[in-house]
C-alpha cells in the first residue's frame, strides 16, 4: 500500500490522480488532500477516500465544511496548511497539483520531510529549481515528473547513461491558436483559447499552451529536472501529442515515448515508478492513426518561447520574474482585462525592467515574486 497526499485535489491533476487511486483501491492510501476554494468538491473527494486531513485555501473556506467533516478528520487552511498536508501525515509521496508558485514552500516543505514528490507543479521548479532540486539531493528525495513531457523523457532515460545524451526534445501540440497567424491572434477570445485540441486541462495551462508559455516552462523544468545544459534541449511542434517527448543518443538512436494524450498515464507511472500497472487510457492504434507530423519551432511566431529560454540561460531570479508576470498576466486575461497579445507585452515589459540576482536564496526568490506581480498588475 502507497500512501499519498495531493495538494490541489479539486484540479485537473488533483483530480486524476485520485482517478487512478479509485482504480487501484487496494494499493493506495489516501493520507491528505488540499484544496483552494471548491469546498463541495473535496467533500465528496473525503467521504470517498478518507484522508485523515485536509485543507482548504481560506478560514472562511474552513468554516463553510468544518461540520460536515466526518469525526477524526484534520481541518487546515491557508499556506499553512498547504505546508501541513505536505509535510505532516504520513504520506510516503506528495503529488504536487497546485497551479503556479504558490505551491513552492508547500513543496520545499514536503521535500524537508523526506517526502517523495510527485511533481505535476511545474511553476515551483521555474521559480526556484536550485532550491528544490538542491534539497531533493540533500534529503534524497525522488522528484517524479508528471508533466507528460517530462515523464516521456524519464521513462525513455529509464537504464540509460545519462553521459550518453545527446539531446532531448520537448513535443508541443501548438495549443489552441497553432494555425493562426499572429495577426489572427489581435481579436482571440478566453473561450477560443481555452479550446485545447488534444488535452483537458485546467484554465491556467491551457492558456501557458496557446501563447507557448507552457513550452518555455518546460524548458526549463527539463533544465532542472534532467540537469541538462539549455543547449540540449530542443522543442518540435508535433500537432497530434503522440510522441510525447524524445531522448537522442550518442549513438545517433532516438528513443521516444508515445501514448495517447490521457494524463491518468504519467500521473499513474510517478506512483508506481519501477513498476507499471494496467490502465484504461486508450490503445494507440498506429495503424489507424496512419501519419504523425512535425514542423520546425518558429520562434519569431512564440517570442515567449525564446524569452523563457533567455531567462532560463540567464538564471538567478530571471525565471521567477517571467514565470510571476505570466502567472498575473493570465489571470488577467482570464478575467478579460486584457486582449490575448498582451500578455506577451506584459511579461516583456516586467523582464526589462528586471534587476536579475544570481543565485537566490528563498527570501528573494519570495521578493522577486512579490515585486514582480505588483508590477504586472500595473501595466
Ligand atoms: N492539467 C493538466 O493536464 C496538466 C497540468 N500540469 C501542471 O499541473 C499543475 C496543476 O494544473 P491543473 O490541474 O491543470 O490546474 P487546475 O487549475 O485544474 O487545479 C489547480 C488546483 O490548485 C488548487 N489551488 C489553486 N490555488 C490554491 C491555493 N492558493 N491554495 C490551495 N489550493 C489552491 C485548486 O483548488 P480549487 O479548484 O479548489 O480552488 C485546484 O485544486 C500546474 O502547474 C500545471 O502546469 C502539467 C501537465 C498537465
Ligand atoms: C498534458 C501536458 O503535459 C501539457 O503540459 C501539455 O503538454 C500541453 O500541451 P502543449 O503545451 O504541448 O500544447
Ligand atoms: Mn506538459
Amino acid at each position: 500500500m502507497k500512501r499519498i497526499s495531493i495538494l490541489g485535489s479539486t484540479g485537473s491533476i488533483g483530480t486524476q490522480t485520485l482517478d487512478v487511486v479509485a482504480m487501484h483501491p487496494d494499493q493506495f492510501i489516501v493520507d491528505g488532500l488540499a484544496a483552494g476554494s471548491n469546498t463541495d468538491l473535496l467533500l465528496e473527494q473525503v467521504r470517498r477516500f478518507n484522508p485523515r486531513r485536509v485543507s482548504v485555501s481560506s478560514k472562511q473556506h474552513a468554516e463553510e465544511i468544518r461540520s460536515s467533516l466526518p469525526a477524526g478528520v484534520e481541518l487546515f487552511y491557508g499556506n499553512e496548511g498547504l505546508v501541513e498536508i505536505a509535510a505532516g501525515g504520513e504520506a510516503e509521496t506528495v503529488v504536487t497539483a497546485l497551479v503556479g508558485s504558490v505551491g513552492l514552500q508547500s513543496t520545499l516543505a514536503a521535500i524537508e520531510a523526506g517526502r517523495h514528490i510527485g511533481l505535476a507543479n511545474k511553476e515551483t521548479l521555474v521559480t526556484a529549481g536550485h532550491l528544490v532540486t538542491e534539497l531533493a539531493d540533500r534529503k534524497g528525495v525522488k522528484i517524479l515528473p508528471v508533466d507528460s513531457e517530462h515523464s516521456a523523457i524519464f521513462q525513455c532515460l529509464n537504464g540509460e547513461n545519462r553521459a550518453d545524451i545527446a539531446s532531448i526534445t520537448v513535443t508541443a501540440s501548438g495549443g489552441s491558436f497553432r494555425d493562426y497567424t499572429r495577426d489572427q491572434l489581435v481579436n482571440v477570445t478566453v473561450e477560443d483559447a481555452l479550446r485545447h485540441p488534444n488535452w483537458s486541462m485546467g484554465a491556467k495551462i491551457t492558456i501557458d499552451s496557446a501563447t507557448m508559455v507552457n513550452k518555455g516552462l518546460e524548458v526549463i523544468e527539463a533544465h532542472w529536472l534532467f540537469n541538462l545544459p539549455y543547449e540540449k534541449i530542443n522543442v518540435l511542434l508535433h500537432p497530434e501529442s503522440i510522441i510525447h517527448s524524445y531522448v537522442e543518443f550518442c549513438d545517433s538512436s532516438i528513443i521516444a515515448q508515445l501514448g495517447s494524450p490521457d494524463m491518468r498515464v504519467p500521473i499513474q507511472y510517478a506512483l508506481t515508478y519501477p513498476n507499471r500497472w494496467p490502465s484504461p487510457a486508450s490503445r494507440l492504434s498506429l495503424a489507424a492513426i496512419g501519419r504523425l507530423t512535425f514542423r520546425e519551432m518558429d520562434y519569431v511566431r512564440y517570442p515567449l518561447l525564446k524569452l523563457a529560454i533567455e531567462c532560463g540561460k540567464a538564471g538567478g531570479t530571471a525565471t521567477t520574474a517571467y514565470n510571476a508576470a505570466n502567472e498575473v498576466a493570465v489571470a488577467r486575461f482570464l478575467r478579460r482585462e486584457i486582449p490575448f497579445l498582451r500578455i506577451e507585452e506584459i511579461i516583456e515589459e516586467v523582464l526589462l525592467r528586471h534587476e536579475n540576482a544570481g543565485n537566490p536564496n528563498l527570501q528573494q526568490i519570495e521578493q522577486c515574486d512579490a515585486v514582480t506581480r505588483e508590477i504586472a498588475a500595473k501595466l
